[in-house]
């Protein structure tokens, strides 16, 4: 392995939408003084349907360990994962890092890599009604850790941040201009750790792929269109609960059904969004789970509102890969990543078998192995990818950007 010279220790945290993930680095620039970085994977954890009960395995180099386990949330989570690593001797204490970085979600028009402090705290709070699934548990979390280790360096790296260089004519929705600057009504888009890793992945693997569809499928679901490593359009707006079906979140949605469910719910609006963003999705139209899993296999025995969800999942993609087809005139390669991308081979089939008339062909057996790489066929016109992301990594990248940054600072 490459030596790494003055590594940073680097904890990142992913608190999903149904999962807890953590990676725990040494990493640092390498020797080319570029934006390029070499590091060691201490250790990584990844826990599933956090709330309920699910596989939750820890990896280090010396073991693995594996449990079905319930934590209620991703507090629990986390100081389980932290116990474990301290009496594995992995790391003794939160002491030990030189920053916490976290997968933050959204802080409005403050994106990229921020040091966190009250200030971006409060404006975090502020955009927790847009993001509701996520802002709430990564500020008790940061708040937690402030009081309990006030020494340790905690960095927010914001989903929103790839998504920054969309231009502006499809970033606005059809409102008063006034609702934009005034209360930050705007699409900002999502994800941006997992698309931009896979923008940089596919730089790597196969540079002459410059228009690529990134298709993050997961507990929330999100594309993107990427024009020569850059985004340039994304399907989420201003809030994660927008864009294709989500696992429990409505997706796109008409806001003139709002005077019908008003009379519905007799005025009481925080139970309208707590349907559209709790119990909608993939649970609210199958009736079955807002697990995908648990949706196919119960369209596999015949349930039809199980079928109709993953038919309506499989239609919403679609519609998304042609618009940006447009947006991107033409595509070289599209992607699958996230939970669903990369775990359902029937999801990735359906979809490809939509886009025949493209001139793409999957490769089957490629497809049903599961494996990363190319799933296409070598006379497919589009390559066709399974990636498995590493939010992380880029996460942790960011952190060793604004760690330079304090120590340049220190010194001057
Ligand atoms: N083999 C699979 N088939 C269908 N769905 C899957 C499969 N494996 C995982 N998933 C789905 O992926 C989701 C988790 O995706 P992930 O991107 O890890 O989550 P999160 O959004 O919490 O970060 C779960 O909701 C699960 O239903
Ligand atoms: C928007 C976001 O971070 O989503 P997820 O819950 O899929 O990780
Ligand atoms: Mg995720």
């Amino acid at each position: 392995m490459e030596e790494i010279v003055n590594p940073y220790k680097i904890m990142i945290l992913n608190l999903g939408s149904t999962s807890y993930k953590f990676k725990l680095y040494r990493i640092a620039r390498d020797a080319s003084g570029q934006d390029y970085f070499t590091e060691e994977l201490i250790a990584e954890g990844a826990f599933e349907r956090i709330g309920t009960s699910g596989k939750c395995l820890i990896r280090t180099k010396q073991q693995d360990w594996e449990e079905e386990r319930a934590f209620s949330d991703h507090l629990e989570a986390f100081l389980f994962s932290i116990q474990w690593l301290s009496e594995n001797w992995i790391l003794s204490s939160l002491v030990e890092l030189d920053a916490i970085g976290f997968k933050s979600v959204h802080a409005g028009e403050v994106s990229g890599a921020r040091i966190i402090n009250e200030e971006i705290l409060e404006i975090m709070k502020h955009y927790s009604a847009f993001a509701p699934a996520h802002n709430p548990l990564y500020i008790r979390l940061m708040k937690q850790l402030a009081v309990q280790y006030p020494k340790l360096l905690q960095i927010g790296c914001f989903e929103t941040s790839f998504h920054t260089n969309i231009p502006e004519k499809r970033m606005i929705y059809g409102v008063p201009d006034s609702w934009r600057n005034g209360l930050g009504i705007r699409r900002y888009g999502f994800h941006g750790s997992s698309h931009s890793y896979i923008a940089w992945k596919m730089q790597q693997t196969n540079p002459d792929a410059r228009k690529i569809i990134s298709l993050h499928l997961g507990g929330s679901s999100s594309l993107c269109a990427i024009e020569k490593g850059k985004s340039i359009a994304t399907s989420m707006g201003a809030t994660p609960q927008s864009g294709v079906f989500q696992n429990n979140r409505v997706g796109d949605f008409d806001i003139f059904c709002l005077p019908v469910l008003m009379d519905y719910y007799k005025e009481d609006w925080k139970k309208i969004l707590q349907v559209l963003s709790k119990e909608s999705g993939f649970l609210g139209v199958s009736g079955v789970s807002n697990d995908l899993r648990e949706v196919l296999e119960a369209a596999e025995k015949g349930n039809h509102k199980a079928q109709l969800t993953v038919d309506a999942f499989v239609d919403s993609l679609i519609g998304y890969i042609g618009m940006f087809t447009a947006y991107l005139k033409g595509v070289d390669a599209i992607v699958f990543t996230g939970g669903i991308g990369l775990g359902s081979s029937l999801i990735r089939k359906r979809v490809c078998e939509e886009l025949v008339y493209m001139g793409l062909y999957l490769d089957e057996a490629a497809n049903k192995k599961g494996t990363e790489g190319r799933i296409s066929r070598k006379d497919s016109r589009i390559s066709v990818y399974t990636w498995k992301t590493n939010e992380e990594l880029m996460v942790a990248r960011s952190c060793v950007r604004v760690l330079e940054d304090c120590e340049k600072k220190g010194k001057e």
